[in-house]
């Protein structure tokens, strides 16, 4: 266990004097991803993945079919009535169509063939594992970032494979057997043996949780709820390397046993599925921000992290990547079915649901979002100071231009014809 954990929650900062919101509190409805037409859909079925037997079924929704067989016209139609009709038709496979058209990763796509090695060079140095905000500040720094405990799982910080097996560049096949199976759900190895457990994990009503699939923009979230919740300068930001002071939940480090102890109010984030959080979370204990990314940068992202990432170097093409991405059999599981899941409770009283695309589109609105949930009472004037500082954190660091994409925009447009 890493003793910088030890004893500690959130910096003395956290601890922001804020009256949380009213449950059933009325919150404007975010927008859902704008999709046209349903078409479409990936299996999850086949794979060489290994399974967690002897785990216990996760928490409410259970194996994964009932949000999959549940009505998904939510996200259909975009726009405010489409968010507020609720469920009826069939969201992931609309989801998947959502691919084709606009996109950071599909406007390059249109215009790079897929990577050469040199290209994988310059791109592994480009993405690192993660290597924006906090982290990226820390390590130019010289300080511990990169591999720090809440520094991914695969990075210095001790993940959670073997270095030999870390070593060794994953053909598509070995790839296969790095995740292992948990009710149909690939899942990265670190979660192995600890599903129950987190299933079981005491949750409090102080705790804020920032739940995303990988690549969502989680360091950039995380960041923009420090300041909305502080005021903090952002310079600060990069100076205390914020991502050592969140834990995630599932990974090994600082792990389940320090996190239960860490002082209130805790921050914590998982990119785990909405069912397999802890059943607490469920029943609204606490307040938790989810954030969707649109999925043909996200895959852009999720590819470049793949092969940065020491523990997975995964080497088959763009193309092949965007296939496992659509037919689930990443890491994490499907996109489609997490994105959906938390989209379903998004007007429950402790969720929020966010775009990372809105950051960019509306960060105003976005601070005054964060700030009524995490009931933070601030006036116009320090709002747009808020404001002012998270669009620091937001243009601080991107490093999509630098990304070479393979074919994602001809693969996506084959499903559909929708548009973004
Ligand atoms: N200020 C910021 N700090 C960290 N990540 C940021 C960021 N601004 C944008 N991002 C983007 O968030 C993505 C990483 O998401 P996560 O934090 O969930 O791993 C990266 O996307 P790209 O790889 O497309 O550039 C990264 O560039
Ligand atoms: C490849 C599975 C995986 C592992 C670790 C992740 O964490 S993070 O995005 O760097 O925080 C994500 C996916």
């Amino acid at each position: 266990m890493n003793a910088r954990w030890r004893g500690r929650g959130l910096p003395a900062a956290w601890r922001w004097a804020g009256v949380w919101p009213v449950r059933g509190e009325r919150r404007p409805a975010p927008r859902p991803y704008d999709v046209t037409s349903a078409e479409g859909g990936g299996s999850a079925a086949g794979g060489a993945v290994t399974s967690d037997r002897g785990a216990q079924p996760p928490g409410r929704l259970g194996r994964g079919g009932a949000v999959t067989s549940r009505p998904r016209s939510a996200f259909a139609g975009g726009g405010r009535g489409g968010a507020r009709r609720g469920p009826g038709g069939a969201v992931t496979s609309r989801l998947r169509s959502a691919f084709a058209g606009g996109g950071r990763g599909a406007a390059r796509a249109g215009r790079r063939r897929d990577v050469t090695p040199a290209e994988r060079g310059a791109a592994a140095g480009a993405a690192g594992a993660g290597a924006c905000g906090a982290r990226a500040r820390a390590r130019a720094r010289g300080g511990p970032g990169a591999g720090g405990a809440a520094a991914g799982p695969g990075g210095g910080g001790g993940g959670g494979m073997a270095e030999s097996e870390a070593e060794t560049p994953s053909t598509p096949g070995e790839f296969e057997s790095k995740y292992f199976e948990f009710h149909g759900v690939r899942l990265p190895p670190f979660c192995r043996g600890k599903m129950e457990e987190i299933a079981n994990f005491p949750v409090r009503p102080s705790d804020v949780w920032i739940v995303t699939y990988p690549k969502s923009g989680t360091s950039l979230l995380q960041e923009v709820v420090y300041v909305v919740s502080q005021g903090a300068d952002p310079d600060e930001i990069g100076l205390m390397n914020i991502d050592e002071q969140l834990p995630v939940l599932e990974y090994p480090q600082p792990g389940l046993d320090i996190i239960k102890e860490l002082t209130s109010p805790r921050l914590i984030k998982s990119h785990l599925p909405y069912r397999f959080l802890p059943s607490d979370l469920h029943n609204g204990d606490s307040k938790v921000i989810y954030m969707a990314r649109n999925p043909k940068d996200l895959v852009v992202s999720y590819y470049q992290f793949h092969r940065s990432l020491r523990t997975m170097s995964y080497r088959g093409t763009f193309q092949e990547f965007c296939r496992r991405f659509m037919n689930d059999k990443l890491g994490y599981g499907s996109w489609f079915e997490h994105v959906q899941e938390f989209w379903e409770h998004r007007m429950d009283s402790n969720v929020l649901f966010l775009k990372y695309e809105d950051m960019h589109r509306d960060l105003v609105t976005m601070v005054e979002q964060l700030a009524r949930f995490l009931g933070v009472s601030c006036d116009k004037a320090q709002l747009e100071a808020l404001s002012e500082h998270c669009h620091q954190l937001v243009d601080q660091c991107c490093n999509a231009e630098a990304l070479p994409v393979g074919r994602a925009h001809c693969l996506f447009a084959q499903k559909t014809s929708l548009r973004w």
